[in-house]
């Protein structure tokens, strides 16, 4: 306090690393004002032209999380805040459309000091810390939404997080939430999971398999798949019972097609000339399954980076 760091060093001990990662997010800028940092206009076009040019092959997912970030940034007064559950396979865009989202809020956009990055297996490795990962987790986001109101929390690995930890973010997530005179309304809360994958892949499999085109799954073909992943276990919390998440999203397995779009994106990103032969060679080098059918990327996009830099080196 008074040096622009809030007192909340005292209840986070063990992991020097997670600590540090931890506070970050609450250094109060001595230049900014968490106010000056937001964007000033509403991410509206821009976060649809990203949605469109930059997320691959997830027509679904896209749809729900612009409706959904756009009604709510656009809304002065939210009643709660917003509170996103993405599903899906792995490496198929969940945490980089996260990023997305946080580029078109916040001036810095993903590197912003509001936007905290949260890893289960990383910040809460031991299952049996249950109660201490609790309060660190209640006294850390109320900390950092003290400082910026407009806070957005991510919560990667949701599946992998110790039964009941998250349990805490309840209170956050209601309508009207204030506590200790710190109102949450206007704060993002996304949750990232492999939970449903499986389902959702099925789901995908059967149409790829009637010749259906993949454009024509709809948020209510994957409805059962998600309600299965989400009852039956998935983060085994009263988030689910008491009502608070405001969207499941599914996230589809990605197809090779995808993957040349991601390894092309990569290049482009990285300032080359995006080689579309090079990209084949690349996405032909990935495991696909089901076998022999070979339809989807089994790690979707996740390794087409990686892939790219090695080969570049
Ligand atoms: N649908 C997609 N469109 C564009 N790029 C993608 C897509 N999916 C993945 N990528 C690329 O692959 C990288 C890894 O994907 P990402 O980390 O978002 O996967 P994920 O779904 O969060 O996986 P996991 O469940 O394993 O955490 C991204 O940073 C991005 O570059």
């Amino acid at each position: 306090k008074g040096n622009g760091y809030c007192s909340i060093t005292l209840v986070l001990g063990g992991n020097s690393v997670g600590r540090v990662w931890l506070l970050r997010g609450l250094h109060a800028s001595d230049k900014e004002k968490p106010a000056d940092q937001m964007q000033l206009m509403s991410p509206v076009s821009s976060l649809k032209d990203d949605l469109k040019n930059k997320l691959f092959g997830q027509h679904v997912a896209s749809e729900i999380i612009f409706k959904a970030v756009t009604g709510f940034m656009s809304n002065k007064n939210p009643k709660k805040p917003l509170a996103l559950s993405l599903h899906g396979p792995t490496g198929t865009g969940k945490s980089f459309v996260s990023q997305l989202i946080a580029d078109n809020i916040y001036k810095k956009g993903r590197d912003s000091q509001f936007v905290h990055l949260f890893s289960a297996t990383h910040h809460f490795p031991h299952q049996d810390q249950t109660a201490t990962y609790k309060s660190q987790l209640q006294d850390w986001i109320k900390g950092n939404v003290r400082n910026c109101e407009r806070s957005m929390f991510i919560f990667d690995e949701m599946d992998k997080m110790p039964p009941g930890v998250i349990d805490v973010t309840e209170p956050f997530l209601d309508f009207y939430p204030r506590l200790d005179g710190v109102s949450f309304q206007k704060s993002i809360f996304i949750f990232l999971s492999n939970a449903g994958a499986d389902n959702i892949t099925q789901t995908a499999l059967d149409f790829w398999k009637k010749g259906r085109d993949r454009k024509e799954i709809k948020l209510k073909d994957l409805e059962t798949s998600l309600s299965a992943s989400v009852f039956n276990g998935f983060f085994q919390s009263s988030l689910i019972d008491c009502d608070m998440l405001d969207a499941f999203i599914p996230f589809l397995p990605l197809e090779y097609r995808h993957v040349v779009q991601c390894v092309m994106a990569e290049m482009k990103a990285r300032g080359l000339q995006p080689d579309k032969d090079e990209a084949d060679k690349l996405a032909r080098d990935l495991v696909y399954f089901p076998k022999p059918e070979n339809v989807f990327a089994k790690s979707g996009c996740k390794t087409s980076g990686t892939f790219y830099l090695l080969h570049s080196d």
